[in-house]
């Protein structure tokens, strides 16, 4: 990685940028591909995944047997691994939860809100360069917890046109309806329009690459929601002379190996500590099969001495990274300062890992500087809150004045009428 030491903050746009495609490219493909589904459905699917996804299909959607057969074929060390996680997931979003009293804002008047799931969600499941079944946990778990009747769940198939086992596993431990083979931009406007085969659903979540991501950005400008961006995965570390280097170096790798277009950057106090967790990495690094991938990650990433904590949180607030380990002395008091991540690892014990899997939290967070205004996906995202009021006779004659001159004030007399009948 490369070392740069206590930099200006004119530097800091250029040195804390994204890797990203040139937004006019990425756009126009995205578009494309958004165009066909619509204009042609199935058929575009099948397209699209023999373009993309070097595979011939007839049918989109994964059969009994297909399940049956994965469940045969996840061991029962993972089935058990499984279980852990989701268990955990259950537990951190089921505490979620919360029911809100009825208010009574003036005599009469009462006012109340209520949570209602979703009634069809479609999950994203990222395929293209590791089968992210543990992303079936963070989006399915929090949807059968809100109670969404319908969630069909999208992800890429491989080259015989299967899906991974242990996806096809999770999704069936975790209540999902129905699975289909197709990923990528496509499979974002399929659940987005609807096609023969792929209902439409109200909300699409899940992560996945630029094209994704972008996906799921145009589709919400035509009426879809979308949980978030949830792009290419990013890690900042802030860490002290307190820190090991072994366990800095492991978790930079982490975030590393997913994608060439992950971001990792460590704000380090101490000049030493830097240069060893750059040591570690380089010995890290050998043995992991995705090392190219790693490698490519890592020169877009970056080592940064600062000159205190203060400076590496104030840094860190900027860049608003999806995933942030504070690695120092007293990791809880500097936490108190972090104004936007998404989701934050304290101590030495901590490693970014426990949330991707198994500790409870999500791990679908907002990416690309996103964090500033958004949350990761929770139990909140599934649901929309629906206000209720129920106002007395009594009631109205004692709001009613003050509607009644809001509503003139506004020219709006039919307003006021509707007001004042009921007051006579
Ligand atoms: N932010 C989060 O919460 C979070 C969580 C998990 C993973 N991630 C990120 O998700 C991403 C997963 O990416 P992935 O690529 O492995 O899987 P993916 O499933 O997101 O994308 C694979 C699909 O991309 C499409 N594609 C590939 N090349 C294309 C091209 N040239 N033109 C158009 N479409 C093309 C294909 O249809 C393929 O099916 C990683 O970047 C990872 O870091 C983020
Ligand atoms: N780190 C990813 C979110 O950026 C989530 C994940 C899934 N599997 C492993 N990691
Ligand atoms: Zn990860």
């Amino acid at each position: 990685m490369n070392i740069i030491k206590y930099p200006n903050p004119s530097e800091l746009e250029e040195l804390l940028k994204r890797p990203s495609f040139e937004a006019d490219y990425l756009e126009s493909i995205v578009k494309n591909i958004i165009t066909r589904v619509r204009q042609c459905g199935d058929q575009a699917l099948f397209e699209l995944n023999e373009k993309f996804d070097k595979v011939k299909l007839d049918t989109l959607i994964v059969s009994k047997q297909e399940f049956d057969a994965a469940t045969n074929a996840v061991s029962d060390e993972l089935k058990n691994a499984i279980q852990v996680a989701a268990e955990n997931i259950l537990k951190f979003h089921s505490s979620q939860k919360r029911v809100e009293k009825p208010v009574e804002t003036s005599q009469g008047v009462t006012c109340w809100r209520k949570a209602v799931a979703i009634e069809k969600v479609g999950i994203y499941i990222p395929g293209g360069t590791a089968p992210l079944f543990s992303t079936v946990l963070m989006l399915a778990i929090p949807a059968t917890i809100a109670g969404c009747s319908e969630i069909i769940l999208c992800t890429p198939p491989d080259r015989e046109g299967s899906i991974n086992s242990a996806i096809l596993y999770a999704a069936q431990l975790t209540g999902v309806t129905k699975v289909y083979k197709v990923g990528g931009a496509q499979a974002i406007a399929a659940m987005a329009y609807g096609t023969e085969s792929i209902p439409k659903a109200d909300k699409i979540f899940g992560p996945g690459n630029q094209y994704v991501t972008a996906a799921k950005q145009m589709v919400s400008l035509d009426g879809v929601a979308i949980d978030m961006p949830a792009g290419p995965s990013e890690l900042a570390i802030i860490a002290d002379a307190s820190a090991n280097p072994a366990f800095i170096a492991a978790d930079l790798l982490s975030q590393a190996e997913h994608g060439r277009d992950s971001q990792v950057i460590l704000f380090g106090t101490d000049e030493y500590l830097i240069k060893s967790v750059n040591e570690e990495m380089q010995t890290q690094i050998r043995d992991l099969p995705r090392k190219e991938i790693a490698k490519a990650s890592l020169s877009n990433s970056k080592a940064i001495l600062v000159k205190d904590i203060n400076e590496a949180l104030k840094l860190s607030n900027y860049y608003a990274p999806e995933h942030l380990i504070i690695a120092t002395e007293n990791a809880e008091d500097a936490a108190e300062k972090v104004l936007n991540a998404g989701s934050v690892f304290l101590g030495n014990y901590t490693p970014e890992s426990a949330g991707d899997y198994a500790s409870g939290t999500n791990h679908t967070l907002p990416t690309n500087g996103t964090a500033r205004a958004y949350s990761g996906v929770s139990l909140d995202s599934f649901v929309k809150q629906i206000t209720f009021q129920k106002i007395t006779q009594a009631g109205i004659q004692n709001l009613g004045p003050a509607i009644e001159q809001m509503a003139e004030a506004e020219q709006l007399l039919a307003h006021k009428r509707a007001v004042t009948i009921r007051m006579a």
